[in-house]
């Protein structure tokens, strides 16, 4: 019997992110399907509506920016027929060059949480994701299954650390045993796994760009994703006070502020380009 011949090592996540950041510049749009946006774009709240929406934004987007980050929970909301439209959505935008970011903030005990890795990090697995929200509220050691199948797969996980919603302070600003913020135990248990790692890590945090100045250190040698801007108030002027020296790591998300440009391909494009200017002038 002959032996297997080995199989090149995936190219980390991290790696493929800087590459994107750099030639396509660092803005995230969110594929939110919200039942208001059907409607404003003339669409049923169905599964029709919906798939036409994230067709549409698919066509639009993924050949210009570097991340879409499609919302899990607009897609579960229509059952079954909705996570096949997620799927799609993934495979397509994948192939047309975005690098996609599965926004389904999973967490679990351990041995759940491989289950969940096995949706969204094993590359045979329809929901096979560029990277992966999840929430480490369980304990980071519980997302051990997930970062070891991001890193097997070349994927990457994005793990909450402080969230865009003014409710997760009271959580992610507590002290933690050891007297520091929950959070920044968060951000340093990330900085463990990027250790050594280049050009930049493959474990991001979740960072909201509504913080204000926030107050931990960020130098966690990842990505660090921004929502929040747009609907929820922050702009690009607000980043470079929100993360200091590290805002050349941010990956800045938007969701309604470019969807509501919809349904013409030319208008989304157009708004994503307007974003993606006004933060290439901020962060240069
Ligand atoms: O801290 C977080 C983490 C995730 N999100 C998600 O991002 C988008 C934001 O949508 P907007 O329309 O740009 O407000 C949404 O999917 C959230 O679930 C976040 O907002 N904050």
């Amino acid at each position: 019997m002959s032996t297997p011949a080995p199989q090149p090592s995936p190219e980390p996540f991290g790696a493929r992110l800087r590459r994107a950041m750099d030639v396509r510049g660092p803005l995230c749009v969110g594929i939110d399907p919200h039942a208001s946006l059907l409607a404003a774009w003339g669409l049923e709240d169905d599964v029709a509506g919906l798939e036409r929406f994230t067709r549409t934004v698919v066509d639009a987007l993924a050949g210009e920016v570097a991340v879409l980050k499609p919302q899990s929970a607009f897609f579960e909301r229509f059952g079954s027929r909705g996570v096949a439209v997620l799927e799609r959505a993934i495979a397509d935008a994948r192939s047309a060059g975005a690098l996609v970011l599965t926004d389904a903030k999973r967490g679990d005990i351990g041995s759940t949480m491989a289950a969940y890795a096995a949706a969204y990090l094993d590359p045979g697995s329809p929901l096979f994701s560029d990277a992966v929200t999840v929430s480490p509220y369980l304990g980071f050691g519980s997302l051990r299954p997930a970062l070891d199948a991001a890193r097997a797969a070349g994927a990457g996980v994005f793990v909450l650390a402080l969230t865009s919603n003014p409710e997760g302070a009271e959580v992610q600003r507590a002290t933690a045993a050891g007297g520091r913020p929950v959070a920044q135990t968060v951000l340093d248990h990330i900085a463990r796994e990027n250790a050594g790692a280049g050009p930049l890590g493959s474990v991001g945090a979740v960072v909201g760009a509504t913080l204000g100045r926030a107050g931990v250190d960020l130098a966690v040698n990842g990505p660090l994703l921004a929502p929040g801007l747009g609907a929820q108030g922050a702009t690009a002027e607000d980043l470079p006070e929100v993360f200091g020296d590290a805002v050349r790591n941010v990956v800045p998300s938007i969701s309604r502020g470019v969807l509501g440009h919809g349904p013409s391909v030319a208008a989304l494009r157009e708004s994503a380009a307007r974003e993606a200017e006004r933060l290439r002038q901020v962060l240069a």
